[in-house]
């Protein structure tokens, strides 16, 4: 499967999305917060700003949906043009029935998890996935400081995912930058979210393709 680099554009232009997407053409996958001001003290952008920027940009979005019932929306983002889906499990009445939901419409379905969240009660869920999202801020903002006190359930997911034989992403979300990046790819990380760290670069798509050496290097 190999190392992803998914820039969020939370820290990007708003006002120049397209462009943005440009500036990193390199990264695999883009990265998209939907904040809804109810699950997480923010407001970002909603379904016509998905549908509009999956048409503008070459990568692949990746929606990580930071809102309440998300069980009634998480499709209507793989209409919209997204190709994963990620849902919080705190705010998920059936992530079963959802995640299954996501994928009958041809997106990757992804469950996330705030730092606190423990990975545990969700191992048999594990199987409906195509990637686990691994917060590593509180939500909610981007530019916040990596907390390296989630690197242990970075581990344990991985060592779920070999012991049940699965083949799924874990991705790493929120301060992710060239300080952190590898010790979150050794416990097991393949997928990487950065905000600040990309767009807060001179040159973003440089910054995109350090990030993946050093992560590469760390799990060579
Ligand atoms: O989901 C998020 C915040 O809730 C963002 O994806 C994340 O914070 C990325 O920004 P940065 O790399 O600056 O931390
Ligand atoms: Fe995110």
């Amino acid at each position: 499967m190999g190392i992803q680099i998914a820039p969020s554009i939370l820290t990007a232009d708003f006002a120049h999305l397209a462009d943005e997407a440009k500036a990193v053409s390199d990264a695999e996958w883009l990265h998209v917060d939907v904040m809804d001001n109810h699950f997480v003290p923010n407001l970002t952008l909603g379904m016509p700003v998905v549908e509009a920027l999956a048409k503008a940009a070459e990568q692949p979005l990746d929606c990580h949906l930071m809102i309440e019932d998300p069980d009634r929306w998480a499709p209507g983002y793989v209409e919209a043009g997204a190709s994963s889906v990620t849902f919080h499990v705190e705010a998920c009445r059936a992530p079963i029935r959802t995640a299954r939901e996501i994928r009958a419409k041809g997106a990757r379905a992804a469950m996330a998890l705030r730092p606190a969240t423990p990975i545990e009660p969700y191992e048999d869920m594990l199987a409906e996935l195509d990637m686990v999202l691994l917060m590593t801020v509180e939500p909610g903002f981007g530019g916040q400081k990596f907390l390296d006190v989630v690197l242990p359930k970075i581990r344990r997911t991985r060592d779920l995912v070999t012991k049940h034989g699965l083949d799924i992403w874990i991705e790493i979300d929120g301060g992710v930058s060239a300080e952190t990046i590898e010790r979150c790819a050794e416990a097991g990380a393949d997928v990487f979210v950065a905000g600040s760290a990309v767009y807060s670069a001179d040159n973003p798509n440089e910054m995109v393709n350090h990030l993946r050496t050093l992560a590469e290097a760390a799990t060579a």
